[in-house]
C-alpha cells in the first residue's frame, strides 16, 4: 500500500501531543482550535470506509447546539445512517494516535477490515455556518485526496441535508436527487399534496415563527421558502450570520431553559419553533394570554406523529406494527400516554439518535424522537399508497428539523388542530436538567438505557432515596457524550420539587464522583 502522500500531507495537519478525544454521542466535538488533525484523519477514515462499503460516505463538519467557538465532525454511512460502533472505535483510535504512528494505525485498520485499496472512493463533505468550518473542511478534503479519493464539497448544508445527499447517491436516485433543490422539491411537493385538502386552515394557522438559532437552518429555510408557495408562511428570526450561533436561542436553549429564545417577536398564542445549530433538532412552543410559556418537545412531536400514523393504518385496515422509541429523557407523561391511552408500543434506548434509529428499525413503523426534538420516522417498509406522500415528506435517514416541521404542519392541518390542541394531548411532568462538572466524568457508568448508575458505588442508592422523597418523581445521571459534564435529569409533581430533586442529585453526583463533600456548582 502506498501511503507516501498521507505521510507528507499529515505533516501539514499535526496532532498536538497528548490531546485525546473520543468519538462521542454524535462524533468528535471540542474547541475548533484543536480539530485540524482530527479533520484530516476523518478524511482518511471516510475514504477507507468508502472503499470498504463500495459506496459514498459523508463527512459533516458541525458542532450542532454547542457554542460557536466549538466545532466537530461526524461520519455518515451509505444509507445516510450514523457510522457503526466498530468504525466509531477506529475513529477514536486514529484520532488519538501520535503523529509518528499514524501510518501504522491506518495499515492496521486496512488489514483488519481487509480493505481493497484499489477500489475507488467517493466522499461528500458539508459544513455548518461556524467560521472555523472553511479551514476544517479543507483539512477533510486533504485527507481524502491523500488516499486518492474523490470528493464533492456541498459547502454550507444542514446535517440532515448531507445525510439525504449520501442516501440519494447510494440508492442511485431512488430516494431523490442529490442536490439541495432535489431536497426542497421532494419535501415541498409532498407537503403541498398532503395539505391541499386542509382548506379550512386560516392564515393565522399557516403562519409559523421559526427561530433559526443564527445558523445554517435559517439560511436553508430562506432558500426553501419559495418552494412552499405561501402554503406555509414562515417568519424567520435569529437568522443573521452576524448574530451569535446558538447564543440565547435555538432548540437546545429553549428545551433546557424552558423559555422562549431571545430575538423572537411572539404574539399571544402564535405557533413558534426553534432549530438547533445544524438543523437536526426542532421544538415547538407558544405563550398564552397570561404570558405562560408552553413547550412542545420531541416527546410531544413523537406523540403527534405516531397518533396520526396509527389512525392512517386503521383507516387503511393495515395491520402494521407501530412503535415509539424514546430515551431516559422522555417525559414520564408521554410514555404513559402512548402506552396506556394510545396503546402504542414504547421502547427506551441510550441517548443519541444512532441508538434510537436502530431500535426503530425493528418495527414496521418506528417513530423516534429524543426529548430535545432530534428524531424522525423510520422503517416504513410495508406501508402502502396512503402513506406514500407522508413518507416523501420524511427524511428517513436522520432527524431533520425542516422535514419534521413540514410533517408537523401537515398533521396539524389535516387534523384541524391548533398548537394548543396539540399541547393539550397530555400534560408534561415538571422537570429539570442540570450539568455538573467533575474532574473525570468517566467514573460514572450506567445501565438499563442509562436509567441507572452502576458506578461510583452508592450513587444509585443515593438517587433512589432522594427520589423516594417526592411524588411521581424520577431522576438519572449520565456522562455527556458531547460536553465535559455529567448531566442530571429529574422530574416530579411540581417544578419546585423537580428543581430541588435535580439539585440534590447534583450534590450526590459531585460528592460521590469526587469522593469529597465540597459544594458543587450545578449549571443550567
Ligand atoms: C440530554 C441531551 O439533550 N443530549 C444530547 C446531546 O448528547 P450528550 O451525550 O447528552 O451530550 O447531544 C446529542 C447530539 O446532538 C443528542 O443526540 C443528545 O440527545
Ligand atoms: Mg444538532
Amino acid at each position: 500500500i502506498d501511503l507516501r502522500e498521507v505521510s507528507q500531507k499529515s505533516k501539514l495537519h499535526p496532532k498536538p501531543e497528548g490531546l485525546a478525544l473520543q468519538y462521542g454521542t454524535a462524533g468528535f466535538r471540542t474547541d475548533a482550535k484543536h480539530l485540524d488533525h482530527i479533520m484530516f484523519r476523518m478524511g482518511l477514515l471516510a475514504t477507507l470506509r468508502s472503499k470498504k462499503t463500495k459506496s459514498t460516505i459523508g463527512v459533516m463538519v458541525t458542532a450542532s447546539h454547542n457554542p460557536e467557538e466549538d466545532n466537530g465532525v461526524k461520519l455518515i454511512d451509505p444509507m445516510g445512517e450514523m457510522v457503526t460502533a466498530v468504525w466509531e472505535g477506529y475513529a477514536t483510535q486514529l484520532a488519538n494516535t501520535e503523529q509518528d504512528s499514524l501510518l501504522k494505525e491506518l495499515k492496521d485498520i486496512i488489514e483488519k477490515e481487509d480493505i481493497d485499496m484499489s477500489e475507488p472512493a467517493s466522499i461528500y463533505v458539508g459544513k455548518d455556518t461556524r467560521p472555523s468550518g472553511a479551514s476544517l473542511s479543507r483539512a477533510v478534503l486533504d485527507g481524502v485526496s491523500s488516499l486518492g479519493g474523490k470528493t464533492h464539497d456541498y459547502g454550507l448544508v444542514t446535517t440532515p441535508q448531507l445525510h439525504y445527499m449520501v442516501c440519494c447517491c447510494n440508492t442511485h436516485g431512488c430516494y431523490g436527487s442529490p442536490t439541495v433543490e432535489g431536497y426542497y422539491q421532494k419535501l415541498s411537493q409532498a407537503f403541498l399534496q398532503l395539505t391541499q385538502n386542509a382548506s379550512n386552515r386560516t392564515d393565522d394557522q399557516k403562519r409559523l415563527l421559526v427561530d433559526g438559532a443564527n445558523g445554517i437552518g435559517a439560511l436553508k429555510m430562506r432558500e426553501m421558502e419559495p418552494f412552499l408557495r405561501s402554503k406555509l408562511q414562515v417568519v424567520l428570526s435569529n437568522d443573521s450570520s452576524s448574530g451569535k450561533l446558538n447564543h440565547m436561542c435555538g432548540a437546545d436553549y429553549v428545551k433546557v431553559q424552558q423559555k422562549a429564545p431571545q430575538g423572537m417577536n411572539m404574539g399571544v398564542g402564535e405557533c413558534c419553533c426553534s432549530f438547533d445549530g445544524d438543523a437536526d433538532r426542532i421544538v415547538y412552543y407558544y405563550t398564552d394570554s397570561k404570558g405562560c410559556f408552553h413547550l412542545l418537545d420531541g416527546d410531544k412531536i413523537a406523540t403527534l406523529i405516531s397518533t396520526y400514523l396509527k389512525e392512517l393504518l386503521t383507516q387503511a385496515g393495515l395491520n402494521l406494527q407501530i412503535a415509539v422509541v424514546q430515551t431516559a429523557y422522555a417525559n414520564g407523561s408521554s410514555t404513559r400516554y402512548l402506552e396506556d391511552v394510545m396503546k402504542v408500543a414504547v421502547c427506551c434506548t441510550k441517548t443519541g439518535v444512532k441508538h434510537l434509529h436502530h431500535a426503530a428499525q425493528e418495527y414496521d413503523i418506528g417513530v423516534y424522537f429524543e426529548a430535545n426534538g432530534h428524531g424522525t420516522v423510520s422503517s416504513l417498509k410495508r406501508a402502502v399508497k396512503l402513506l406514500e406522500s407522508t413518507i416523501n415528506l420524511i427524511n428517513q435517514t436522520v432527524g431533520d428539523a425542516i422535514s419534521d416541521m413540514l410533517v408537523i404542519e401537515t398533521v396539524l392541518a389535516i387534523r384541524g388542530m391548533s398548537v394548543q390542541d396539540w399541547h393539550a394531548i397530555y400534560t408534561d411532568l415538571p422537570n429539570r436538567q442540570l450539568k455538573v462538572t467533575v474532574s473525570d466524568r468517566r467514573v460514572i457508568d450506567t445501565t438499563d438505557a442509562e436509567r441507572r448508575a452502576v458506578t461510583p458505588e452508592g450513587l444509585q442508592d443515593a438517587i433512589d432515596s432522594l427520589v423516594k422523597k417526592y411524588k411521581t418523581a424520577r431522576s438519572f445521571v449520565r456522562p455527556s457524550g458531547t460536553e465535559d459534564v455529567v448531566r442530571v435529569y429529574a422530574e416530579a409533581d411540581t417544578q419546585e420539587n423537580a428543581d430541588r430533586l435535580a439539585h440534590e442529585v447534583s450534590l450526590a453526583v459531585y460528592r460521590l464522583a469526587e469522593g469529597v463533600g465540597d459544594e458543587p456548582k450545578p449549571l443550567h
